[in-house]
């Protein structure tokens, strides 16, 4: 066996930053080395899964990729993630890397704490955590919320403990990277990209290296083998959460809310999509995917929305025998108005 540390690579970002696609990237370009890939979302509808099962890569089959459906990773270490590495750890054929994909709502940090566990410290180290940026969504001011709105909310809602989720976990997430990939650079100028890189730092006390990317097209090179050994420093990227609750009261994601609405087929897809980015403008949802049943078409329809940007394109035939249909999971605040949603989403097929 082989005694030498496997290398783990936590990948980690708010909902929509682009994770999924550059681990798509990443693994074209791994140069032969083989990949283990445990992904995690929130919601119960596996797209992510789905999209890199279908990339087809040699060094990263369908069997190593791991879906962790019971929930947010961060509040499922015990129960979830480190049965499964105990059993990916147990493969005759070990990977020679392991790249973790978390939910966009994790806190990485307990994650990371998990590989001081007995068992899996002796067989792993995290190679380093990266954290993916959607530099548009910061240059809109979408983690910098309102204070005085986020406090009113609280003020109606004592289960909101935090005094913006959204805000706190974006930092969070940045507060535990070793390296830090500014996305989307396509949807800004030089200036507002400047203007993102002062307001990343700025919520930081640590100074991880940041690039830009498009597309999440950053080297394999770049992105495996940083080295860190992220474990160890665990205390130094302590979440809000970690920070406000020393005595560890567990965390939740009571915050978030999330439901799959499923409709029939969709004649006229580009009316549908307008269509949607109204509700979705309506509704403040944060975060839509899914796959879409277009009548006389043989391929899929994938469909994503960070906030009311919205992508489609059609990803792979529909396989023979595989139900055809139209399943979209909806990511949005606790105080989201699911059947409004559900109603206004069910009335546009
Ligand atoms: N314009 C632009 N779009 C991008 C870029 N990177 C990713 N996207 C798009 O952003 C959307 C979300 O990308 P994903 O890779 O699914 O994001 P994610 O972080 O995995 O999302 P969750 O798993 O839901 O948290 C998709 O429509 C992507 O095509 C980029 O650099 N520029």
């Amino acid at each position: 066996m082989n005694q030498q540390k496997i290398p783990a690579t936590v990948i980690t970002g708010f909902l929509g930053a682009g994770k999924t696609t550059m681990i798509r990237n990443l693994l074209s370009n791994t140069n032969g080395k083989k990949i283990a890939l445990i992904i995690n979302e929130f919601g119960d509808l596996g797209v992510d899964g789905e999209v890199l099962k279908g990339c087809g890569a040699e060094n990263c089959t369908e069997d190593d990729i791991i879906e962790l459906t019971n929930g947010c990773i961060c509040c499922t270490v015990a129960d979830d993630f480190i049965p499964t590495m105990t059993k990916l750890l147990e493969r005759e054929q070990r990977p020679d890397h392991i790249v973790i994909e978390t939910s966009g709502l994790a806190l990485p940090q307990p994650l990371v704490a998990a590989f001081n566990w007995p068992d899996i410290r002796t067989q792993v180290t995290v190679d380093g955590v990266i954290t993916v940026v959607d530099s548009a969504a910061v240059a809109a001011g979408r983690f910098a919320d309102d204070h005085g709105a986020v406090e009113a909310r609280r003020v109606e809602d004592e289960s909101l403990d935090h005094e913006s989720p959204i805000e706190e976990l974006f930092e969070d997430q940045l507060t535990c990277a070793d390296l830090i990939v500014l996305n989307k650079i396509d949807l800004l100028d030089t200036a507002g990209l400047g203007r993102v890189r002062d307001e990343v730092a700025s919520r930081i006390a640590r100074k991880p290296v940041m690039i830009e990317a498009r597309n999440g097209e950053v080297p394999a090179s770049v992105l495996l083998g940083l080295g860190v050994g992220t474990e160890d420093d665990v205390a130094n990227r302590k979440s809000h959460h970690e920070l406000e609750h020393e005595d560890g009261v567990p965390h939740d994601h009571d915050e978030f809310d999330s439901f799959v609405v499923e409709l029939g087929p969709v004649a006229d897809p580009a009316t549908f999509v307008d269509a949607l980015k109204g509700v979705i403008g309506e509704h403040d949802v944060l975060r839509l995917k899914g796959f879409v049943d277009v009548p006389g078409k043989p391929m899929r329809l994938q469909l994503q929305a960070v906030g009311s940007r919205v992508d489609h394109y059609f990803d792979r035939a529909w396989a023979p025998g595989e139900a055809r249909g139209t399943r979209l999971v909806v990511i949005g605040l606790h105080d989201m108005d699911e059947a409004a949603v559900r109603t206004a989403i069910e009335a546009l097929a």
